[in-house]
């Protein structure tokens, strides 16, 4: 019986023969690139994958080489055609009207609007991101946000997507699809409420609390301590504390944050609420034109995926095959068809650098629908 080295010896010849073979295997894969882009063929083969995969899957005996086999295979052909991909975008073949870089937003001069009252956490993200003297408008729901930027009536919309205990804002990720509108930046607020009541108001003066249903959730251990306290549910925080200052009640307090009792001229009774004491929103800023600020430095995208085992495995790989960093996938039901998923990916990079390029001219290839949704 062979010794363990004479044994690693014979592999390493059988490796440097498998070397030899890969390099010339890409070799060939890069004069098929280069014929491909000449003829305006199509980087992507699908049927010719499978049917190379089937042979060579067939030439070997065991069923433990077969499934081996077939997986060396999938990366194989999954590095020659990124290989390809890369020759396109060298090519400059981008196949889609490119994003403008630009050096600023003109948030001096822009028109704002955001969703909900006066005092809203929304107002809060978007006086962080634009300034407290932006000129500005509020509309009742996202969806009316999203039309004023696609109808040109405001330049940017401020819209909450993330919230770092409840998760995505649903309705946001599917708007994002619906309207071609485009992130240009994001702004992070930390969500900390307050009990808050007419100025002068002792708590032990206070009988009954307004707030959104979700926020009296998300203090119920303060408001459990005051358990005598009738709660009332209303549409939003805001418009809790307005309701305060209309009523001229002592007896009356709102839950809601700081900035709006500051709104509506109410005192902070009790501080930071909450049980979850590092509760915090991002907001997302997006405009109508297909722009990007030239320092950004995150991209989200969104794709269909073919209902077929390892897709989602296969698309990953574009990020790692070059050097991304990818920093969150949210999924959402695609309507009309049950059980199927559309990707939200966000990752790091900027829409200017060549391995971007090569990733999403891959994951475009490769996947249904892409959208590049900004890059900030
Ligand atoms: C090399 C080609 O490009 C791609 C890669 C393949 C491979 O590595 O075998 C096969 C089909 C294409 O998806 C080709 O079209 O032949």
């Amino acid at each position: 019986m062979a010794s363990l080295e004479e044994l690693r010896a014979q592999l390493g010849s059988v490796d440097d023969k498998i070397v030899e073979l890969y390099e010339e295997r890409m070799k060939l894969c890069e004069e098929i690139g280069i014929c491909k882009i000449e003829n305006g063929y199509k980087t992507f083969d699908r049927q010719r994958e499978k049917n190379t995969i089937t042979d060579v899957m067939n030439k070997v005996s065991s069923d433990i080489n077969k499934k081996g086999i077939g997986e060396v295979y999938e990366q194989l052909l999954a590095i020659s055609r990124k290989l390809q991909y890369k020759q396109l975008v060298e090519a400059g073949a981008l196949g889609r009207l490119p994003f403008i870089g630009i050096d600023l937003l003109d948030k001096d001069t822009a028109r704002v609007v955001f969703q909900g009252t006066e005092g809203a956490y929304s107002q809060a993200a978007m006086e962080h991101y634009f300034g407290k003297d932006c000129n500005n408008y509020h509309v009742h729901t996202f969806r009316e946000a999203m039309e004023a930027i696609e109808e040109g009536a405001a330049d940017y919309a401020v819209l909450p997507i993330e919230n770092s205990t409840a998760g995505a804002v649903n309705e946001i990720y599917d708007l994002l699809v619906e309207f071609e509108n485009y992130i240009v930046g994001e702004t992070i607020i930390p969500i900390k409420n307050t009990l808050s009541g007419l100025p002068g108001t002792d708590i032990s003066e206070i009988e009954r609390v307004y707030s959104k249903a979700e926020a009296l959730m998300q203090a119920s251990h303060f408001l459990g301590d005051h358990g005598d306290w009738q709660q009332i549910s209303v549409a939003n925080t805001a418009l809790a504390a307005k309701k305060i200052l209309e009523d001229q009640d002592k007896r009356h307090a709102a839950v809601c944050s700081a900035y709006a009792a500051s709104v509506y001229g109410l005192s902070v009774l009790a501080d930071n609420i909450n049980d979850e004491k590092n509760n915090s929103t991002r907001f997302i800023v997006i405009t109508n034109q297909k722009v990007f600020l030239k320092d950004a430095t995150k991209i989200s995208i969104c794709l269909e995926l073919p209902h077929e085992s390892s897709s989602l495995y296969h698309l990953l790989s574009h990020f790692a095959y070059n050097d991304l960093n990818m920093t969150k996938i949210e999924s959402r039901p695609m309507e009309g068809k049950s059980w199927e998923y559309r990707f939200f990916i966000d990752f790091e990079g900027n829409l200017a650098d060549p391995a971007v390029k090569n990733a999403i001219r891959g994951l475009r290839e490769e996947s249904r629908n892409l959208r590049i949704l900004g890059n900030y």
